[in-house]
């Protein structure tokens, strides 16, 4: 897919892997809908962008993607404002163990909501010209950690999530590309969530273990999460597929025994 003219919509795009996407589509031509809670972030943000790709190549949403008719308004006026839509990258999220339930709507609710929303304007069955959605998971889904279970639920649900949405596309033709996002660490203030005990809640007391667990696995760049995302988005071939980054192995793909019967 070349990426001048195309429009994508990211969530969560004002700050870590999300802005580093961000950054890198624009750095391509592409034009980016970028959503995000936090205005304090996205002011800033936004400074830099129009800086650096000129203002009418980003446009703004202050939006919680919890908020679901916000967020079906946010890809309405996308598409009002750009015409279409060409990618989504659903990739808001937080680590909350303590208010566990916002996590799993945050994580997985809402990335659910953001694919069925981004089927609506992107889906042949919707009469739209198809598309490429990625959906941000972990390498927690690969993990069994005892530092932020609900967390780790979520990153699972949302690797079965997208593979059977992929699988949902292909049988119906939808012309759009399903694929899912499992980075290690990152260099992100989400990191930074170890040390504050209202967000790790009773696992607290593992901070130590999670800090030598990212000491032991090392800690990426978001600019080499961008790179990845990019790769999926240009490869057409790329259906269900699972990208895994991590320090050891760089950039990689999980593949599944097929099942017998
Ligand atoms: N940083 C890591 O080590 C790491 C590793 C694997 C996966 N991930 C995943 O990558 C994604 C991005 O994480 P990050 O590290 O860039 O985090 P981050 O905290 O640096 O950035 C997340 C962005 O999402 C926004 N956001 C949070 N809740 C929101 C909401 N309800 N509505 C709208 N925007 C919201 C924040 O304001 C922030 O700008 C998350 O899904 C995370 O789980 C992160
Ligand atoms: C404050 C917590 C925020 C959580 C952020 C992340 O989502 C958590 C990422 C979790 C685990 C990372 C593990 C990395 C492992 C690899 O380096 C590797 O050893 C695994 C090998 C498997 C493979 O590459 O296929």
């Amino acid at each position: 897919m070349a990426l001048t003219g195309r429009i994508a919509l990211v969530t969560g795009g004002a700050q870590g892997i999300g802005r580093a996407i961000s950054e890198a589509l624009l750095r391509e031509g592409a034009k980016v809908a970028l959503v995000d809670s936090n205005p304090e972030v996205a002011r800033e943000c936004r400074g830099r962008l129009e800086e650096a790709f000129g203002v009418g190549s980003s446009l703004f949403f202050e939006c919680d993607v919890t908020d679901w008719a916000k967020l079906q308004e946010v890809f309405r006026k996308t598409v009002k404002h750009f015409g279409h839509l060409d990618i989504a990258i659903n990739n808001a999220g937080i680590n909350n163990e303590k208010d566990w339930q916002k996590t799993i709507n945050v994580n997985l609710t809402s990335l659910i909501k953001g694919t069925y929303l981004a089927l609506e304007h992107m889906s042949r069955e919707n009469g739209k010209d198809g598309g490429v959605i990625i959906n941000v998971s972990s390498m927690a889904a690969f993990m069994h950690s005892p530092h932020m279970p609900v967390y780790t639920a979520t990153k699972y649900g949302v690797l079965g999530f997208t593979k059977a949405m992929a699988e949902a596309s292909a049988v119906g033709n939808f012309g759009v590309r399903i694929n899912v996002l499992c980075p290690a660490y990152v260099d992100t203030p989400l990191l930074q969530t170890i040390d504050e005990e209202d967000k790790m809640g009773r696992y607290f007391k593992y901070k130590e273990e999670l800090r030598q667990s990212m000491h032991t696995y090392g800690i990426l760049d978001p600019s080499l999460i961008a790179d990845g995302m990019m790769m999926i988005i240009k490869d057409g071939s790329l259906n269900g597929a699972v990208m895994k980054i991590t320090a050891s192995k760089g950039i990689h793909f999980q593949n599944d025994e097929p099942m017998s019967a």
